[in-house]
């Protein structure tokens, strides 16, 4: 029996790369709201009640209204947006995040996918907090390198309609340093404060990449690369989206230049471990559309369904 599925925002820039991963499965029956129905609230009402596996792939506002308009105990809701990712009563959409997780998204009717910085960051961050090699007091900092889609239709929209040379050079934002994924990566990171965190956008549509640097005298005692190195192996040990690159990876540059775009049309994390004895540049790439947003909500959804994993996604 195929599980009903619908997608409440399909004509976003998240809704139409899930629908990209749905359409070819036979094991979904995908509820499709009429195009100039897609904000009427009594037909988005109906078809969020009738689905096993809602995804909202909306603004904060509209997410919420989504929950207001369900009364169906047996739809999983899996909200793409920011509403969620730290309320009670919300399970957090990593699984990889910490033993016990995954076990957590196939229980839950209550899903909150990662931001796509977010996911990124604390992939890199949790596992050193876990494995007592990274102080939860460590002042950090991160950077973020995205294409423009993570914002969005409009943000696409405004790059593709730009003079020439208007967005030829990469811009750094969120400048006020108040980005909204800060409280999910203090929160799911495992840190006692959220880190100076500093995106970046550049001309390409998507692939993302956030740096954490660090210094190694600043570490738990013993903590460097290897140490680093060994507790991503053994934390992703199984995990089939993330892939551990070999510490220090010269193989990984081309002419010296970090590849941002490397794991697109994918929905893998890629872990590297730059530097050094006295400074490391921990490094999390990931197709922000991919594991940043729609690939992470079809492994929850597949999870959730008792599915196997990686049906329906590309594995790089
Ligand atoms: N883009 C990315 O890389 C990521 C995005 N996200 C999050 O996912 C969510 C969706 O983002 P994204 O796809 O980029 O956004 P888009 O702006 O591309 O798409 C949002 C969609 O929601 C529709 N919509 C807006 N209000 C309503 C409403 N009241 N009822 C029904 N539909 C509505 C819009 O309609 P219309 O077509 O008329 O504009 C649009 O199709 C956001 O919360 C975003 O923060 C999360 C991770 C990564
Ligand atoms: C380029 C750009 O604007 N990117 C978005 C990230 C989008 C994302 O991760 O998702 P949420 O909006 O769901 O948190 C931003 O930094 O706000």
């Amino acid at each position: 029996m195929a599980f009903n599925v619908y997608v409440d925002g399909q004509e976003g820039t998240t809704g139409l790369r899930l629908l990209d991963y749905l359409e070819a499965r036979d094991d979904i029956e995908l509820l499709r709201i009429d195009s100039d129905r897609r904000k009427d609230t009594a037909e988005r009402a109906r078809l969020l009640n009738a689905a096993d596996v809602a995804f909202l792939c909306l603004p904060d506002e509209a997410s919420r209204q989504a929950v207001e308009l369900l009364d169906n105990p047996d739809t999983c809701l899996i909200d793409a947006s920011t509403a969620f990712r730290t309320a009670e009563g919300w399970t957090y959409g990593l699984p990889e995040l910490v033993p016990g997780q995954r076990e957590a998204i196939r229980r839950s009717k209550r899903i909150a996918n990662p931001g796509c910085h977010a996911s990124a960051f604390i992939l890199l961050v949790r596992p050193l907090i876990e494995a007592g090699l990274l102080p939860a007091d460590y002042p950090l900092s991160a950077f973020s390198l995205t294409g423009y889609s993570g914002g969005g239709k409009k943000l696409i929209a405004e790059y593709e309609a730009a003079e020439p040379g208007r967005h030829a050079a990469p811009h750094p934002y969120a400048m006020t340093l108040a980005h909204k994924h800060l409280p999910e990566m203090r929160l799911h990171g495992g840190l006692a404060q959220a880190p100076v965190f500093t995106p970046v956008v550049g001309p390409f549509l998507k692939g993302l990449a956030v740096t954490v640097p660090l210094h190694v005298d600043r570490l738990a005692a013993g903590a460097d690369g290897a140490a680093i190195h060994d507790a991503y192996t053994r934390h992703y040990a199984g995990e089939p989206f993330v892939n551990v690159m070999p510490l220090a990876d010269e193989a990984s540059l081309d002419h010296g230049f970090f590849e941002v775009q490397g794991a697109n049309d994918t929905n893998r994390v890629d872990l590297f471990i730059y530097g050094g004895e006295e400074r490391l540049a921990l490094v999390a790439r990931l197709d922000n559309l991919g594991k940043g947003a729609a690939g992470a909500a079809v492994q929850c959804m597949n999870i959730h369904l008792g599915l196997d994993e990686d049906t329906g996604l590309t594995v790089g």
